[in-house]
């Protein structure tokens, strides 16, 4: 990143998400404190003016790094020059909802986007979906920019991420900071499959310290049910979660991953691991001068074949849900 100022495009951004979002992408959280923000804030009509609300608040919180604030309700304008662009906006699912339930309602929002970001993006643009079913919406996308590199759109799963380590150190009694490589394979959806057979606490291999029916029975539903769980007990969709989890994202996509670990994101496939090429699922990645990369030439035990191979074949599902709406 250079010290000019970075634009940054938020959509929905009148929403839960996008509150918990600006304020720390304006204090330099998400670029690093060198580097000055643009923000740009995209809004249907209807909810311009709470956004409009919101710009007020960012200026009245005088960040440093922050060198304007734009609200607008369209597309082109919303992604002209973008350079980091988060894809907030969407219908959240409420209880008893599939995140598939959703793939039709936010499906639409998904094609106009990409094609505006292929019309006047940046180019080094890096595209954040957050919005659900956000694997299959990020493919909706880059489906509508041909002329952006695949590996540019990618998918929020560092929140299962996240959410699995806090997971793996409450059971196992240790600060999350000594959990390194865990991994979360497939869709940002039930049928995600949160993997520790590679995973490390303190040095020491995970495997041999929670047994099996514990991950298969107890810690996988719960990591992958857990915006449900959030969904009933807090009455709405994870927020402040959810940004911080999207600001993990673009900060490691950017900065790189530290040396001796890795993180998981939704990219596009390129065959690794017996997932068709193109698809967005999500992959242990590391990020190394500015791109995420996916791991390679780790064992893939047969209890985890099977559950990569379950979530791919969601995948696979919506993939061709969305190709029979015509949204690809
Ligand atoms: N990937 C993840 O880990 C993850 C985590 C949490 C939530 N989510 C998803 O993020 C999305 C947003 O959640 P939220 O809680 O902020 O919802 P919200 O309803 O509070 O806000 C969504 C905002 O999007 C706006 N919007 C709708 N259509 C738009 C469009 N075409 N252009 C611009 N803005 C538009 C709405 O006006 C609204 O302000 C939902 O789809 C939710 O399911 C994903
Ligand atoms: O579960 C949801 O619908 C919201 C979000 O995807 C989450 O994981 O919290």
């Amino acid at each position: 990143m250079t010290n000019s100022p970075v634009t940054v495009t938020v959509t929905g951004a009148a929403g839960q998400i996008g509150y918990a979002l600006l304020f720390r992408i304006a204090s330099g959280q998400l670029l690093g404190a060198d580097t000055p923000v643009r923000l740009r804030l995209l809004e249907i009509p209807a909810a311009v003016r709470a956004a409009e609300g919101t710009a007020m608040e960012l200026d009245d919180a005088a960040f440093p790094l922050l060198t304007g604030v734009d609200v607008v309700d369209d597309a082109k304008h919303a992604f002209d020059g973008v350079n980091v662009a988060l894809l907030v906006g969407a219908r959240p699912r409420s209880k008893g909802m599939e995140r598939g339930d959703l793939l039709e309602a936010n499906g639409g929002i998904f094609a106009p986007q990409g094609a505006a970001i292929n019309a006047g993006a940046a180019d080094d643009v890096r595209v954040l979906v957050v919005g659900n079913p956000a694997n299959t919406n990020a493919l909706i996308a880059r489906s509508h920019a041909p002329d952006v590199p695949a590996e540019r759109f990618t998918a929020m799963t560092r929140l299962d991420h996240n959410r699995a380590k806090a997971q793996l150190a409450r059971k196992l009694d240790v600060p999350v900071a000594d959990l390194r490589k865990l991994a979360i394979w497939g869709n940002h959806s039930a049928t995600q499959y949160p993997d520790v057979s590679h995973a490390e606490a303190g040095g020491r291999p995970v495997p041999g310290l929670v047994d099996q029916s514990w991950l298969a029975d107890e810690f996988i539903p719960r990591v992958a049910k857990r915006g449900a769980e959030i969904i009933d007990v807090r009455g709405a969709s994870s927020a402040a979660s959810a940004a911080s989890a999207a600001i993990d994202h673009i900060h490691d996509w950017v900065n790189g991953t530290p040396a001796d670990d890795w993180t998981s994101a939704a990219v596009a496939s390129d065959g690794s691991y017996g997932v068709p090429e193109g698809l967005v699922s999500s992959f242990p990645v590391v990020a190394r001068g500015g791109r995420y990369e996916i791991v390679q030439g780790l064992d893939v035990d047969a209890f985890s074949r099977s559950r990569i191979d379950a979530s791919v074949a969601e995948l696979r599902e919506e993939q061709e849900a969305v190709q029979r709406l015509g949204l690809i």
